[in-house]
């Protein structure tokens, strides 16, 4: 079985960690590396996985997954740079980061993968776009898949729309998250318990994603569905209209990507 490492196990590295376990793998191919010792023990003693070293990481692990946030990986390169050789396959989910980066700072022929996952891979239902650096053979490439395919959904994309996909679907789920809090907070405005503004918008959120998902419809198809003639939901409609969400969602999503090409500008290939 392969040895998979992650380093930097936060949110992100966590959740990959914990959607392989559900996933089947077991604990004794995962490792991970952290900086604070307690974030360390408190992994070792939720899942069982050991915390290592980044140099003793390269040399027990097939895969080492880079999950610290882009700012935090100057010291990651120049640990991995003299323990890692071709043999090791690197994937990052780094924002931003360019395959470029990894492949100028580590040995000559290191393969890279440049992944952008999304946190439902806790729950086996992550969205993983991949994207092969110069030395990554289409074995790296199914070997990546099949470790993310084991949590949810994978595409592959050329690298040039990255920053693109990490706006849309790695930042996505925070977009949805935001939209139910608002509509529950406009159920309690209408007076509802609490309790009940959320049994309610979170089934109508799991129902529609599971329509668009199961029926292969399109959205537009089965919003207008829901929208009666002189009903309810057009006058709703009218509300988001007019305070342009619609081009807030446009101008949020396009800032998204305006982040990410900016969190990989002190790394790309020109500087
Ligand atoms: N969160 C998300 O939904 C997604 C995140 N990503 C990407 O994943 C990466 C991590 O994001 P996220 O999980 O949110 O961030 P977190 O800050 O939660 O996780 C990063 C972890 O790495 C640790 N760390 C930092 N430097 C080192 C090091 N040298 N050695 C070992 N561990 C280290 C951090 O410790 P400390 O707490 O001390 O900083 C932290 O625990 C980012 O690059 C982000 O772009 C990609 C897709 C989705
Ligand atoms: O907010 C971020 O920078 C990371 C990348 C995509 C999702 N979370």
């Amino acid at each position: 079985m392969t040895t998979i490492a992650v380093l930097g196990a936060g949110k992100i590295g966590e959740a990959l960690l914990s959607g392989l376990l559900n996933s089947g793998r077991g604990a004794g191919d995962l490792l991970f590396t952290e900086r604070h010792p307690d974030r360390s023990a408190e992994l070792t003693a939720r899942y069982g996985i050991a915390g290592v070293e980044p140099a003793e990481a390269a040399k027990r692990a097939d895969v080492l997954v880079v999950a610290v946030k882009p700012q935090d990986i100057e010291p990651v390169l120049t640990e991995l740079a003299p323990v890692v050789g071709p043999e090791t396959l690197i994937v990052s989910l780094c924002a931003g980061l360019p395959t470029s980066l990894y492949e100028r700072r580590l040995a000559e022929g290191v393969p890279v993968v440049r992944v952008m996952p999304n946190t439902p891979m806790v729950v086996g239902e992550a969205m993983s776009a991949i994207s092969p650096g110069s030395h990554a053979t289409p074995a790296h490439l199914a070997l990546v898949r099949e470790m993310l395919s084991s949590v949810g959904e994978v595409i592959e994309v050329p690298e040039s729309q990255q920053d693109a996909v990490t706006a849309l679907s790695g930042s996505g789920p925070a977009y949805f998250f935001f939209l139910v809090e608002a509509m529950i907070d406009a159920g309690i405005l209408l007076g509802l318990p609490r309790a009940v503004a959320e049994k309610l918008i979170i089934q109508s959120a799991v129902g529609a994603a599971k329509m668009l998902a199961e029926t292969a419809e399109h959205p537009v198809i089965l919003r207008e569905a829901v929208t009666s003639p002189a009903g309810t939901t057009i006058n709703a409609i009218r509300e988001l209209e007019k305070h342009g969400v619609r081009a807030a969602l446009l101008a949020a999503i396009e800032a998204a990507r305006d982040r990410s090409v900016e969190l990989g500008k002190p790394h790309d290939s020109a500087s």
